[in-house]
């Protein structure tokens, strides 16, 4: 039985004057697994996210290669039958939260419509389903919350609200890119532990990330990105303790550099 829930396959992307961003991506997401991509800023680790998303222009980017979800090609499905499986089954979490909100609409409007989109439900059964996800990722004030308008929340909040959401949709696959990058301290240690949690009851997840941290925390395997290409993938202990590539042994120095940092400062 195939359980890969996404197989890219020869993935390329570059601009329409042929500039190339990304070459021969071959990567597959298990289900019930977390694949972790790393590369610094600027490897192209977005612009593979969201080619998997179908969120790229084409007019301005040239993609080849295929991409296969739930064994489904999406490059050669219709947009209306993408839109149905993006946000529902293949939830993209970004790194600025307040771009995924409505500014003008309440969190709980927004919570309640995503939700009615998808599912037969009413108003009020939507509203149950929200608020119960929202109390089981002990978000604190949950009905205070669902009556807030986005911009009076933080950013590590409403990151945990994204979250909640495709908790929500029982989405089958989350991209997170680079989700804990903006946000403040405490909201990311909640974030690590709820994805850790949710590791637990078998989540597949792509996490995106230039910090190993964050990788070594949630990923069970790891794609290694430097200027558009994967240089090394395996599983997290392997890379972690055995790296091949220099570039993969500087990040996971970088790493280890900014922890004995943070501890000299918490000993001063
Ligand atoms: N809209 C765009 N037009 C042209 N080139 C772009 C565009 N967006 C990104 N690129 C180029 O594509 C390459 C990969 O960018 P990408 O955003 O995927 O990197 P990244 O690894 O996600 O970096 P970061 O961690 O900073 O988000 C970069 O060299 C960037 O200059």
């Amino acid at each position: 039985m195939n359980n890969n829930i996404l197989e890219v396959k020869e993935l390329n992307i570059s601009l329409q004057d042929d500039t190339s961003i990304v070459r021969n991506i071959n990567f597959n997401v298990k289900t019930n697994r977390i694949l972790g991509i790393i590369g610094e800023s600027g490897s192209g680790k977005t612009m593979i996210s969201k080619s998997i998303m179908r969120l790229l222009n084409t007019k301005k980017f040239h993609i080849t290669g295929q991409v296969l979800f739930d064994g489904q090609d999406i490059y050669n499905i219709s947009r209306k039958d993408m839109g149905k499986i993006r946000g529902r089954k293949l939830s993209l979490i970004l790194q600025n939260p307040m771009t995924a909100f409505d500014p003008m609409s309440k969190i709980g409007s927004q919570l309640i419509e995503t939700l009615r989109v998808h599912f037969n439900i009413t108003k009020k059964e939507a509203y149950h389903k929200a608020i119960g996800t929202l109390r089981k990722m002990n978000i604190g004030r949950e009905e205070e919350i669902m009556d807030n308008y986005p911009f009076t929340l933080s950013g590590g909040m409403l990151q945990r609200i994204m979250i909640a959401l495709t908790i929500m949709l029982e989405s089958r696959l989350i991209i997170a890119d680079e989700v804990t990058t903006a946000i403040d301290a405490f909201n990311k240690t909640k974030i690590l532990e709820e994805f850790k949690k949710l590791k637990g009851r078998g989540i597949t997840m792509m996490v995106i990330t230039h910090d190993f941290r964050v990788i070594s925390a949630l990923a069970d395997d790891i794609i290694v990105l430097k200027k558009g290409e994967i240089i090394e993938s395996g599983n997290t202990y392997d890379i972690f303790n055995n790296p091949k590539h220099g570039y993969t042994r500087k990040l996971i120095e970088a790493t280890n550099l900014i922890e004995t940092t943070n501890l000299i400062g918490e000993l001063a």
